[in-house]
């Protein structure tokens, strides 16, 4: 029998936890350094400006605070907690080279832990095991091995070009309401609702999604719409622009995250997710963990009061709740892990062990390992086996891998996909100069073009351009943040004046301070990219006759932008250092090259328009998705119309709407 005392002891202890916790907390707060940085007045005692921030990329708030409040400034986050927002350069550039010493903060690597990666992915890795991996893995992603992954990105762009001239010849064909993410219903079933959602009916509409809590796997898409929907009128102008074939509306959104999934799956692992074959009428085709990533997805772009506190009280991260379709699906990306794994351990394990036989028989003391497979499975499998520490992973770790490159890997790519189509069609002058440079390399649709082929169409200048300038107007990432885990000092480009009128060299930082870097308000910095920097202009990018060199061409515009990043000037794929932690996209090749060439076997063959009166908007929930401003209820979305360019249209005769 409990005494009373003991009773009494457990509501009281949880209550000190939570005093303790929530008072130390408030002293950090208030000791804190960042005090003395200006900043906009908070909005909400809870939520502090992050109801205002949630619509940043829509309405240019970091750039007005910046103007108002300097190149480095305060905000404050849940429960009026205090966050730096930084914008200058050199601040930026020091806190991203040095990813050891500002890591992601413990609830954002709990969140993207939470949703599949688990805490051993490279992802959310951090120190000594992070710096293992990366090692590890840079290898998969080689320019010469992302090379040898056209093929893949060939084939599953064809595929969906196919999908989409079907479409438009006929389109009542497709104009069943499909689920866009495979036609999967799982969350929506009474059995498996969220008891958290507050209108079970209206899943979505109910969950706040927030570019707080980074989450690169709540980024599966499930927008409300069905894929495609029928040509509606209006839009008769571009039927008779594009004489030989008619428009069809279609939301571009969910096929190409389809497309993008696919490739990360053959590409990645030799896995067919068959997301592709997923309209109505192939649903059986959809593999199972296509339907777990469903499931995992959807649940995990929901945003709950829990959440908020889970990141005030680490303890509440213990107490989870995980509906059984997700503890299902869960599960299910375990196991097919661990299957891809078994199926191809053994003639991984079998070449390796071949080549050092012939090695030892050469004579060869250092071992060739280039005959090794570099595809990302046979360097996980490989490194399970691998003697030295350093160069080992354990099951775990591989797992997390597999579903954190799946994750990862391919909804950035889709977005980044999805808008270029959507600035090609908001710019059609640009679209048909595009056509005409990507018409000018004749590849024909049913051949895998050889290796020079695809260099040429890496190549293109004009394509290049395009790639670039819609990367920088549309980070699929738009903010990424950071703790400092050290006291420290940061430096800045210029002296900054703190609410007390002192100059400040420097910005004061305490262990703990968390960090917000914006990634797309440094992109579209005027200060970086001039006046001009909001607007789609490709050709600021575009190589002339007196240099090839785009780093030399934006410097004579005089748009050097001051961010180093990983690429281009820009921190879309990141930045970091190897010797203080690259935190930077390992992808960032695989995704370009999937990029051109999906914009090459589309943009081709195919035109794209939208609706001039259609307000699109970006919504963020770690990726940058589209949405109609005037149909928030059918979640994201990105309705394109879509039509046939006959081959011997000219681009000065093409007149898309
Ligand atoms: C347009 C496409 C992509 C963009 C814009 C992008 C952007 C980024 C950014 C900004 C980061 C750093 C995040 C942070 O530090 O907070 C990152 C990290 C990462 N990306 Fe990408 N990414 C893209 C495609 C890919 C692809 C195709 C893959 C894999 C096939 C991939 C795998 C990863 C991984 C594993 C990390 C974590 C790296 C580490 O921490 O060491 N990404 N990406």
């Amino acid at each position: 029998m409990l005494s009373l005392a003991t009773v009494l002891a457990l509501p009281v202890a949880v209550s000190l936890y939570f005093l303790w916790t929530f008072l130390s907390l408030l002293v950090r707060q208030a000791r804190s350094p960042l005090r003395h940085l200006p900043g906009p007045p908070s909005t909400s005692l809870f939520m502090g400006n992050l109801k205002e921030l949630h619509d940043q990329e829509n309405n240019g708030l970091v750039a007005r605070w910046a103007s108002s409040f300097g190149r480095a400034f305060v905000y404050r986050g849940f429960m009026g907690g205090r966050r730096l927002m930084l914008v200058d350069p050199v601040a930026v550039n020091y806190v991203m080279s040095r990813g050891y010493d500002y890591p992601k903060p413990d609830f954002v690597r709990d969140s993207l832990a939470s949703m599949a990666a688990g805490y051993e992915g490279l992802l959310t890795a951090e120190g000594e095991m992070h710096r293992k991996q990366r090692k590890i893995l840079n290898q998969a992603f080689s320019a010469a091995q992302v090379k040898s992954l056209s093929p893949v990105f060939w084939k599953k762009a064809n595929h969906l070009r196919d999908i989409w001239i079907s479409i438009v010849g006929s389109p009542l064909a497709y104009s069943t309401p499909a689920d866009p993410l495979m036609g999967l219903d799982v969350p929506n079933r009474p059995e498996n609702r969220d008891p958290e959602d507050a209108a079970p009916n209206n899943r979505d509409s109910s969950a706040v999604t927030t570019s707080c809590l980074p989450n690169p796997f709540a980024s599966f898409v499930p927008s409300k719409s069905s894929p495609t929907f029928p040509l509606q009128t209006g839009n008769a102008s571009i039927a008779s622009a594009t004489s030989s074939s008619a428009a069809c509306k279609i939301d571009v959104l969910p096929w190409l995250a389809r497309a993008t999934l696919d490739v990360i799956g053959e590409a990645g692992f030799g896995y067919e997710f068959h997301s592709l074959d997923g309209a109505a009428e192939h649903r059986e085709n959809q593999s199972e963990l296509a339907q777990a990533f469903g499931v995992i997805f959807s649940t995990a772009r929901k945003f709950r009061v829990m959440t908020i506190l889970q990141v005030w009280f680490p303890v509440l991260r213990h107490f989870r709740t995980e509906n059984s379709a997700m503890r299902q699906a869960m599960a299910t990306m375990r196991k097919i892990g661990m299957e891809l794994i078994q199926q191809r351990r053994e003639p991984v394990l079998a070449a390796t062990e071949q080549l050092v036989a012939d090695a030892e028989k050469a004579d060869n003391i250092e071992g060739d390992r280039s005959g090794l497979g570099r595809d990302l499975l046979s360097v996980l499998i490989r490194s399970n086996v691998a003697e030295v520490p350093s160069q080992r992973m354990s099951i775990n770790e591989i797992l997390c891998q597999i579903s954190t490159f799946l994750a990862a890997g391919h909804e950035t790519s889709s977005s980044s996909l999805t808008w270029t189509l959507f600035a090609l069609a908001r710019n059609p002058a640009v679209q048909a100069k595009l056509r005409a440079e990507l018409r000018s390399l004749d590849i024909p649709a049913d051949v895998v073009p050889s290796s020079p082929l695809i260099e040429q169409i890496m190549q293109l200048p004009y394509l290049d351009a395009v790639v670039r300038e819609s990367l920088r107007l549309y980070a699929p990432i738009s903010t990424t943040m950071r703790v400092a885990s050290v006291d420290d000092v940061i430096p800045v480009s210029a002296p900054l004046v703190d609410r007390r009128g002192q100059t400040c060299e420097y910005i004061r930082v305490r262990r703990g301070d968390i960090i917000s870097i914006p990634i797309q308000a440094l992109n579209k910095s005027s200060e970086a990219w001039g006046a001009d920097a909001e607007a789609f202009h490709p050709e600021r990018w575009m190589r002339d006759s007196v240099s090839t060199d785009v780093d030399d061409i934006l410097t004579r515009q005089g748009r050097r932008a001051m961010v180093q990043g990983l690429w281009g000037h820009m921190l879309t794929f990141g930045g970091g250092t190897p010797v203080n932690g690259n935190r930077s996209c390992i992808g960032y090749r695989f995704a370009l090259s999937e990029i051109k060439i999906f914009l090459y076997v589309l943009v081709r063959d195919l035109g794209f328009s939208i609706d001039p009166n259609l307000e699109i908007e970006k919504k963020v929930n770690v990726i940058t998705r589209p949405c109609v401003k005037s149909e928030p209820h059918r979640g994201n979305q990105m309705p394109l119309s879509i039509y046939r360019v006959p081959v011997d249209t000219h681009a000065d005769n093409e007149t898309v709407q």
